[in-house]
């Protein structure tokens, strides 16, 4: 039986609960539930608080975890990196990790030296500290980091920002180059066997991410114009290009990146494709 960590909640939790039922998976209707047994597909899912399940997963108590890239690098010995590995982006709750200090001062990263700084990712930024030479205390938080250096414990803090709309809210700017580029991520113990099991689970997801990347897109071509629109259409391997009733006329089908389908259809549109048609994907193995 594969054992599975799951953000029990915040913002990781729903999109990744989400993901495993696309996946084919049994997920929990009870928000308080603790654990699901997936017995037809012999996987057993443990519900954990976020900041926990890089540990029961470096402690090989789990096979596997969902959790953020910023989260499993914080994980680990205080010296030597993080001791997860991760095996898949989920590409769902993306994130910076950031300096950010009082707005008013053009903030550079070395005034950290000899400052207090506040947050709830110690191991993370001792690291950086430590890789950049840098020597200041770090208070650390267990959230609402933001408030800290309006209430006096620290000069300056290392935080999530998504929107921003937090440290906007409290006059907070944001400095230096992110310390983590964060994004749910599946891991594993380092250096861990990838058994069968776990490459099944990876491959399902991997096969909801592609499907959430991908839109499949269906267009009929004049056949003198296939090679300049199979162009625009590569696919992944090749699209598939059948005939229609009509000789002159061919019908395409490939997958697009969901980042590029409009300006491809334009494209498409503007050499002589007619009828093209963009649908969803749900999921799939490449
Ligand atoms: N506003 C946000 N936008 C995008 N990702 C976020 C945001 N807030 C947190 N995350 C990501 O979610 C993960 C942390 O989850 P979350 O903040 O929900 O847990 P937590 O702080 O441990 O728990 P809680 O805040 O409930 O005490 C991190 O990977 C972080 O990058
Ligand atoms: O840039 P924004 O979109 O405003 O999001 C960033 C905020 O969201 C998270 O807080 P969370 O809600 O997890 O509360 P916490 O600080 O108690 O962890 C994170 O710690 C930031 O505070
Ligand atoms: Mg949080």
């Amino acid at each position: 039986m594969l054992r599975v960590a799951v953000p029990n909640k915040g913002a990781l939790a729903e999109r990744a609960s989400a993901m495993l039922t696309e996946a084919g998976y049994r997920q929990r209707h009870e928000p308080r539930d603790l654990t699901v047994l997936d017995n037809n597909n012999e996987v057993e899912f443990f519900f954990l608080r976020p900041k926990d399940i890089a540990i029961y997963v470096a402690s090989g108590d789990l096979d596997l975890g969902i959790t953020g890239r910023d989260l499993a690098a914080d994980s680990g010995a205080d010296d030597n990196g993080s001791s997860v590995e991760e095996l898949l982006a989920l590409g769902f709750g993306s994130s910076t990790f950031r300096y950010a200090g009082p707005r008013g001062t053009d903030w550079k990263v070395s005034d950290l030296e000899g400052k207090r700084l506040a947050t709830a990712y110690p191991k993370l930024v001792g690291r950086d500290l430590k890789a950049r030479g840098i020597t200041a205390k770090v208070i650390r938080l267990d959230g609402a980091v933001e408030i800290s250096i309006q209430l006096g414990v620290a000069d300056l803090i290392a935080d999530v920002v998504g929107s921003g709309r937090t440290l906007k809210q409290h006059d907070l700017v944001p400095f230096g180059d992110p310390i983590c580029e964060s994004e749910a991520i599946l891991i594993h113990r380092n250096g861990s066997e990838v058994t069968a099991a776990k490459k099944q689970l990876t491959a399902r997801l991997q096969g909801v991410v592609f499907a959430q990347q991908y839109l499949m897109l269906d267009y009929d071509c004049p056949r003198s114009l296939l090679e300049a629109a199979i162009a625009l259409t590569p696919g992944l391997e090749s699209p598939t290009v059948a005939p229609l009733a009509n000789p002159d006329w061919s019908a395409v089908r490939a997958m697009v990146s969901r980042k590029e389908a409009n300006k491809v259809m334009d494209e498409l549109a503007a050499i002589g494709a007619k009828a093209v048609l963009a649908s969803d994907i749900r999921f799939c193995r490449l």
